[in-house]
């Protein structure tokens, strides 16, 4: 381990060989409090996306292009914005390179656009020396890994010799220069959400500096626009207390996939195997969320023999029961769940068009009740979208939930929140959301409960009290976003619907 390199606000930056830096706290730290608080170096496209406006970044259908470089954007206000005037606009200017529209707009990826976050953060280099100087030519980028991948050639032709032979900035770039921001942002890029809802990429080099664990003690969140005017502002705040001398850590996957496939995310796209103490533990620290059913004998659960080999076999450990499965069969499994959800999510299945997408997706569930262990990740992946729909689609508005529905709904928010207290714990987004959710059957069962003379006055009063201590707990949570986000506006709802529900309990006999 090195000594400190640079002292920020509540955290010291730490080097060894097996994470590179890597943030620890320097004193205790409550819940809540901010880290890293930063505009990103340079916003762009992500490397494989549709077709974006250059100037707000919103989905277009290229059908409008910048009057000044022919590139797509939304309109003449777009071409003007910052983002694409001070930026690429100029470059393709002045060699003279037209965005080709494709002859079928609308249909996928675009490989001409994986050219221009890159070349984003390459100006913003010559802008800003000192801050790539001393921030970003720090951060890693695996050449010597990503040079053994097919993408390599990719990026060679779609973004390097496109960028100095077309664009004719050869002069300005060199080809290693060129590869090595690819890298950086492949590596250390963090994803936002525009206010359109379309994915770009942002590169935040204080940020980036904290290392992965799939149980992670940080939360971010980014702000589009804020009211101030700025632009794709970061917020990292500690998720829960940390002591001096923890690491600080982020989770560069998706904490409701099961250990198998987050490890091979990680050492796909961030050139790593990671050995957490979540991924160590077959049953992924008592969760489940990777553990099989045995299909040969009765109760027996099938785990991996060692998660951090991803070919090692599966074994049941029902008494007596030798079943096994090979990784690969795993594996394949999993793959063929994935798609069949991905088709009810992208109303590609049969299922999805004739059922509903309630009734789709508890037909999966129950397809795979034989299958996963109840709170397998990807099942409960299944009841994270099912919490949401009940109250929201049509035939399911939340005032006409039959008290079975609203039961129904109450127990899915909680098998996710059982999960998340595990494997993500404090005041983390999902967790607020799931919160949030919760709060309203449990209002909605309380009154249908009191109306039917199920509960007196007292009972309700309890029931009531219980909603508006997840409804705080949602708020504390979601409040610190900014309100001009999604989230941060259910926050804002959050804490009104508070005021009334006490208002109402306030009335209630104690
Ligand atoms: C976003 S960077 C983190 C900052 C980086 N360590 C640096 O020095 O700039 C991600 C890289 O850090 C390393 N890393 C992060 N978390 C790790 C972990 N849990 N185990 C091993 N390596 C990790 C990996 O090399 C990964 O590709």
């Amino acid at each position: 381990m090195g000594s400190p390199a640079t002292t920020a606000q509540g955290f010291d930056v730490l080097s060894n060989d097996k994470y590179g830096r890597y943030a620890v706290a320097s004193k205790d730290l409550p819940a809540g409090e901010v880290l890293v608080s930063e505009l990103p170096f340079a916003v762009g496209p992500k490397l494989d996306t549709y077709p974006l406006c250059l100037g707000c970044l919103a989905p277009v259908d290229a059908s409008a292009l910048c009057s000044a470089c022919g590139w797509p954007v939304c309109d003449a206000d777009c071409e003007k914005l910052a983002l694409h005037a001070d930026n690429e606009c100029a470059v393709f200017k002045a060699a003279g390179v037209r965005f080709a529209v494709p002859a079928e707009p609308g249909a996928g990826t675009c490989p001409q656009y994986e050219c221009i976050t890159p070349l984003r953060v390459l100006l913003a280099k010559e802008k800003d020396p000192a801050r790539w100087d001393k921030e970003v030519k720090l951060l890693m980028t695996h050449s010597d890994k990503r040079k053994a991948n097919p993408q390599w050639g990719a990026n060679q032709v779609n973004v390097v010799d496109f960028l100095r032979k077309k664009c004719k900035v050869e002069s300005r770039f060199s080809e290693e220069a060129i590869h090595e921001v690819i890298g950086i942002l492949e590596v250390n890029g963090y994803e936002a959400r525009t206010p359109s809802g379309s994915m770009v990429l942002c590169l935040y080099p204080q940020a980036a500096i904290m290392a992965h664990n799939c149980v992670p003690n940080t939360v971010h969140c980014i702000t589009p626009t804020n009211q101030g005017g700025e632009r794709y502002r970061i917020v990292v705040r500690t998720a829960a207390a940390v002591a001096k001398g923890s690491m600080l850590y982020t989770s560069y996957a998706h904490t409701l996939d099961p250990t198998m496939l987050r490890r091979e995310h990680l050492q796909l796209s961030k050139f790593f195997d990671c050995d957490c103490a979540r991924c160590a533990d077959p049953t992924e620290l008592g969760t489940h969320m990777s553990s099989l059913k045995c299909t040969k004998c009765d109760n027996g659960i099938i785990l991996s023999t060692n998660p951090l080999d991803q070919g090692a076999e599966w074994k049941c450990n029902g008494y007596n029961c030798s079943n096994t499965l090979r990784a690969d069969q795993v594996r394949r499994v999993l793959g063929v769940v994935q798609a069949e959800q991905e088709a009810v999510d992208q109303f590609e299945s049969g299922d999805a068009l004739a059922l509903g997408p309630v009734e789709a997706r508890e037909k999966l569930l129950k397809q795979y009740k034989t299958v996963f262990h109840p709170r397998h990740a990807l099942l409960l992946q299944l009841k994270h979208s099912l919490a949401q729909l009940y109250g929201r689609v049509e035939g399911y508005a939340l005032d006409d939930l039959p008290d079975i529905l609203l039961e129904r709904k109450i127990e899915l928010c909680r098998e996710i929140l059982a999960a998340l207290d595990v494997v993500a714990p404090g005041m983390s987004r999902i967790r607020g959301l799931t919160l949030y959710e919760l709060h309203v059957p449990m209002i909605l069962h309380a009154r249908s409960h009191f109306q039917t003379d199920q509960l007196t006055e007292v009972q309700l009063r309890q029931d009531l009290s219980a909603a508006a201590k997840v409804l705080a707990e949602a708020a504390d949570i979601l409040c610190l976003e900014d309100p001009t986000t999604p989230e941060g506006s259910v926050g804002v709802m959050a804490k009104e619907s508070l005021i009334q529900l006490q208002a109402s309990i306030d009335s209630l006999p104690l």
